[in-house]
């Protein structure tokens, strides 16, 4: 028998595979979508410290990864025999396969939204709460972006996957491509050639599709993105009105830890700290690695919870030990973390945002003002830093040194009446540490109120009112660095680690 080729160029004209193809993107596109959304919930319960909620998420992946599709299919479709109620939707092969394809993919999607998830650092969440952003808006607004980029390419291979499980869907008699093919040739014996037909449209819609989902992703790849130097305009913003309440409030310390215990499983890494930081002070903490020092400054905003103890912000209690108090308590404080700026040591930028998008993403979040005022108010923040030009620039487009002092940027553009920094120069190249330390020196002598963990002894020494040695979770010394140089010629452990830390 001879192949029939006109017979088959005629299929691509067919209007019964055409309405076929149709029912074949809607099925898969609505799957994909609907799998998409359900998934990320899944995934994110199965990252729940609630294990029950976790372990729920764990039992329905593994269920639905089992079960065939060909089974969940026909169990689906059949289901108004066990409950009659479900027919009016069940009975409907396009339904019923829409239900059966979202149960099955959303098991898989939720793995690969888990890696999505995974691949996003911790630091980004915290530099979310660290700018006083909820929950909800540090997944809406810095983790899902960043997760979904990551997972894009496992997704839209996902997407081309149900493509083909449509076909799959001829059991239950839905029209799509397969099951149009089978019924023309069941009358007219021509198989090859209609399976010919049947692959050319399969093949068109993933082709179709396989390109729009790689303009998406080109399109959402930032490292894609090359953000020019800008030639920063526009009028110079009064600073007045985003000027912290503290400066009004000088009577009285801007930060008191009373009585701060902490401990990582047996090791108590804080011990019963007491410190009461007054406006303008800055006050840099030293002393041999381990010694507590992050966990200190990271327990003044709340990142890392107190066991027992209390801060007070401008004389009102801010926070109080986990083992002090009921959880409740806790949360209505969170907004005033808006008071204290942090910069962290791996700067913790979100990359998915240009430079003046990282800087103007909490004060918008928090509706500090018009957009155009919060675009001024992040200008500002960055001509402050040296950094105005490369506003339209990507955190990958920029130096350690650079990002930085984004982030010190970030910090100061929610107008703190303290700043925290962690550490802020040691992720950094030797050369780029110079501009990161000008910036803090710039803003000491300008009267901001800061707390430096630092290994940058001599740094310290010149740039602090105040020093803390630190040494096993205690604050061995507290005073001006004057102070501190005559304790070193007296107290070996402090000279110990003073010239440890020059050598
Ligand atoms: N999340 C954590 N889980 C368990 N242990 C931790 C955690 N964070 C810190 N530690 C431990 O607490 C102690 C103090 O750590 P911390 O980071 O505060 O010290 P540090 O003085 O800042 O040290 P470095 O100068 O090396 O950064 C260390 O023994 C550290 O291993």
């Amino acid at each position: 028998m001879q192949f029939d080729w006109s017979y088959t160029l005629g299929l691509f004209w067919s209007r019964d595979f055409w309405s076929a193809s149709l029912t074949v993107v809607e099925l898969s596109l609505l799957s994909w979508l609907i799998a998409i959304v359900l998934g990320f919930g899944l995934a994110l319960c199965m990252r729940s410290s609630n294990m029950v909620v976790a372990r729920a998420a764990g039992l329905y992946i593994w269920l639905f990864r089992s079960v065939p599709l060909l089974v969940l299919l026909i169990f689906t479709y059949n289901m108004p025999q066990m409950f009659p109620s479900t027919s009016a939707f069940l009975s409907k092969p396009f339904f019923a396969g829409l239900i059966a394809m979202v149960l099955s993919e959303t098991a898989y999607i939720a793995e690969i939204h888990r890696g999505g998830l995974m691949a996003v650092q911790r630091g980004q969440a915290e530099a979310g709460k660290a700018l006083g952003i909820g929950a909800f808006g540090i997944q809406r607004l810095i983790i899902i972006p960043q997760a979904l980029r990551v997972a894009l390419p496992a997704l839209a291979n996902e997407y081309i996957s149900i493509v083909k499980l449509t076909s799959l869907v001829s059991v239950i008699s839905l029209s799509e491509i397969l099951l149009v093919g089978q019924r023309m040739y069941t009358q007219n014996f021509k198989v090859l050639e209609t399976m010919l037909g049947v692959t050319f449209y399969y093949v068109f819609i993933v082709t179709i599709f396989t390109v729009l989902l790689r303009q998406l992703e080109r399109y959402l790849d930032v490292t894609r993105h090359v953000g020019e130097m800008s030639a920063v305009t526009g009028d110079m913003l009064d600073l007045k009105r985003w000027l912290p309440a503290a400066d009004s409030r000088r009577d009285m310390p801007v930060i008191e830890l009373k009585n701060g215990r902490k401990s990582f499983g047996m090791v108590d890494v804080l011990k019963d700290i007491n410190l009461c930081i007054d406006t303008g002070q800055v006050v840099s903490v030293i002393g041999p690695s381990g010694s507590g020092k992050s966990t200190l400054i990271r327990s003044l905003n709340g990142l890392e919870p107190l066991d027992h103890g209390e801060v007070l912000l401008q004389g009102a209690r801010f926070l109080q030990g986990r083992r002090d108090t009921h959880r409740s308590q806790e949360r209505t404080s969170r907004k005033r973390i808006l008071d204290i700026g942090m910069v962290f040591q791996s700067f913790n930028l979100f990359p998915h945002k240009s430079v003046l998008g990282n800087v103007m993403l909490a004060p918008r979040y928090h509706g500090l003002g018009s957009d155009a005022e919060i675009r001024q108010l992040a200008l500002a923040m960055l001509r402050k830093v040296g950094m105005a030009a490369h506003a339209n620039k990507y955190p990958h487009q920029l130096s350690g040194g650079q990002q930085q002092r984004v982030a010190i940027a970030r910090a100061l553009a929610m107008r703190p009446s303290i700043i925290l920094f962690d550490e802020p120069t040691s992720a950094l190249d030797p050369e780029t540490v110079g501009e990161v330390l000008r910036v803090i020196r710039q803003l000491a002598a300008e009267g901001t109120t800061m707390v430096i963990v630092t290994h940058e002894m001599q740094f310290a020494l010149d740039v602090s009112s105040r020093i803390l040695f630190m040494e096993n979770g205690r604050v061995e010394f507290d005073g001006p660095p004057d102070a501190l140089r005559q304790t070193s010629t007296r107290d070996r452990r402090v000279r110990d680690f003073m010239f440890g830390v020059d050598a």
